[in-house]
């Protein structure tokens, strides 16, 4: 057994990790970054980047079979070669992989130490079976694993989760997706509209995390019309039949079944701390074995252990991981100062469905509606949504009755993602509703229509 000391040992290389590893280093602080898995991130190697691969395939296969209302035709057919697009997702996505390899193989090898790291004691992690590393404080940045309902287990090699999507050498021809949530509503549509007959169950009427009655009702009308999108419905087994495997669920009192080639298994994510030895520390563990954490410093209560990015479950995105990997790498690196909280950015999320989905600020279920100016716009009749034949969705806008600030809003529509950033950073400076509607708004944009619901939100 190898014995080795650090000042900080961060345990997974991902987004948070690699971020953390950066922050301590740069702080002056000898790092050790443990990594159990393949280097090259979630987000390059199953996550962000291969999901919006195979979504702009899908796009371009939609827009190429609906250009007849423009008056233009495609004469001939729209064909689909399952193979290439495929092909295209994994070369683009191993050269994504390829930036973050060779970020990793900058750092000195003494840095980098591969295997699976677990707490013996509050100062030191075992990797494997080969090294011990004593350190002052660690982060851990662990990420998170694809929850898989105990009824898809007997799907045997017909269960699959994203990781493996982005390994195919084809598409199926038919998949049953379970969880109508962000992963499953982004691939089940995109595997949709790339000709795999697509069968989304969701057990409850949620979609896409939205939470706005009205604007979810929009949302499940835009997608019920391109594949079954079955609200309410739980798996109750899956059983494996020619080589398929067949999904039986209940729906409002009924059985029923379905057969696919495969099921997707899309209904959350579950922070990767078990098997990290955190009953061996001074950590006081909940239920499920998640440790008590300072949610403002990420620091585990009684001890010098900080937990970043999907690994705490408080914000599982991208850039947030990232804010989290910072301030964990200077908390530990300047440990035993009090630790500081992360510099949080107004609240934000994009589903890259089409039309898009997004949220800003506080969600409509957390709103005090007695204290709420709602305003909103129907994409239907905006003008250049219209233009574009983009004119589906909802947006509304929610402010705060007493002081016109803008609080949050939830859409459906066209560039959502868009909206979404002037909205964030429209939050982010504070301002009211009367502060937005004196920002220029050019003609004919989609803005305009984020104008008409801004109007709707002013507080007389
Ligand atoms: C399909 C999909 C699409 C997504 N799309 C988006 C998107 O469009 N936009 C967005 O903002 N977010 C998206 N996300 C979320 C985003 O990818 C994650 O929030 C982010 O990658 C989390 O980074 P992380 O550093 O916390 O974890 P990861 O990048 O998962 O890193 C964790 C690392 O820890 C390692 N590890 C685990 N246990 C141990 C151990 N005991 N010892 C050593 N190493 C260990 C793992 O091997 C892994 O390398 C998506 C996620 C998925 C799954
Ligand atoms: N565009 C993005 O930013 C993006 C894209 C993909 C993933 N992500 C991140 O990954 C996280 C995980 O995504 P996700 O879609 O797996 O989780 P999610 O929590 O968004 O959705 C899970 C869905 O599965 C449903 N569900 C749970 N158990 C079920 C069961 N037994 N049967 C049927 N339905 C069931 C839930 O009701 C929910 O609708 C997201 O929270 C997000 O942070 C982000």
């Amino acid at each position: 057994m190898q014995k080795r000391q650090a000042d900080v040992v961060i345990i997974g290389a991902g987004t948070a990790g690699m971020t953390a590893y950066r922050a301590a280093t740069r702080a002056g602080k000898k790092a050790i970054l443990v990594e159990g898995g393949a280097f090259g991130t979630t987000c390059a190697r199953v996550g962000c980047m291969p999901s919006k691969l195979l979504i702009a395939a899908a796009d371009a296969a939609h827009q190429a079979q609906h250009t007849s209302a423009f008056g233009v035709h495609v004469d001939g057919t729209v064909r689909i070669d399952g193979k290439q697009v495929m092909q295209r997702v994994k070369s683009e996505r191993d050269r994504f992989v390829s930036f973050v390899l060779s970020d990793v193989e900058a750092f000195p090898a003494d840095d980098k130490v591969v295997g699976y790291a677990k707490f013996l004691d509050d100062q030191t992690v075992q990797v494997d079976e080969h090294t011990q590393i004593q350190a002052q404080s660690f982060v851990i940045a662990t990420g998170s694993t694809s929850f898989i309902p105990k009824a898809l287990l007997a799907a045997g090699d017909r269960l699959v989760i994203n990781d493996d999507v982005f390994e195919w050498e084809d598409l199926p021809q038919r998949i049953v997706v379970v969880g109508a949530g962000v992963i499953g509503l982004e691939l089940g549509q995109a595997l949709s509209r790339l000709g795999v007959k697509t069968t989304l169950l969701n057990r409850s009427d949620t979609v896409g995390g939205i939470t706005d009655p009205e604007v979810r009702e929009a949302a499940r009308a835009a997608f019920c019309c391109e594949f079954a999108l079955e609200a309410n419905a739980t798996v109750t087994a899956t059983e494996l039949k020619d080589n398929q495997v067949v999904v039986h669920y209940e729906q409002n009192g009924q059985t029923h079944h379905v057969t696919a080639d495969f099921v997707l298994s899309a209904a959350g994510r579950i922070p990767n701390v078990q098997g990290l030895g955190l009953e061996n520390t001074s950590a006081e563990l909940d239920e499920k074995g998640m440790p008590l954490f300072d949610t403002e410093t990420l620091q585990i209560k009684n001890t010098a252990i900080f937990i970043a990015g999907d690994a705490n479950n408080q914000h599982p995105i991208l850039h947030e991981a990232a804010d989290d990997g910072y301030q964990s790498g200077m908390n530990a690196a300047h440990w035993p100062q009090a630790p500081v909280a992360v510099a949080r950015r107004a609240p934000m999320g994009i589903v890259f469905t089409d039309p898009q989905i997004m949220k800003v600020g506080c969600a409509y279920k957390d709103l005090d509606l007695a204290r709420t100016q709602i305003g909103e716009v129907n994409f239907a009749n905006q003008g250049r949504a219209r233009v574009m034949l983009k004119n589906c969705g909802r947006l509304r806008v929610y402010a705060d009755k007493e002081n016109g600030r803008f609080l949050g809003a939830e859409m459906l529509g066209p560039a959502a993602e868009h909206m979404a950033h002037l909205l964030a950073w429209c939050l982010q400076m504070e301002l009211t509703i009367e502060q937005m509607l004196a920002m220029p708004f050019y003609h004919p944009v989609l803005e305009e229509g984020l104008r008409t619901a801004l109007r709707g939100a002013r507080v007389e």
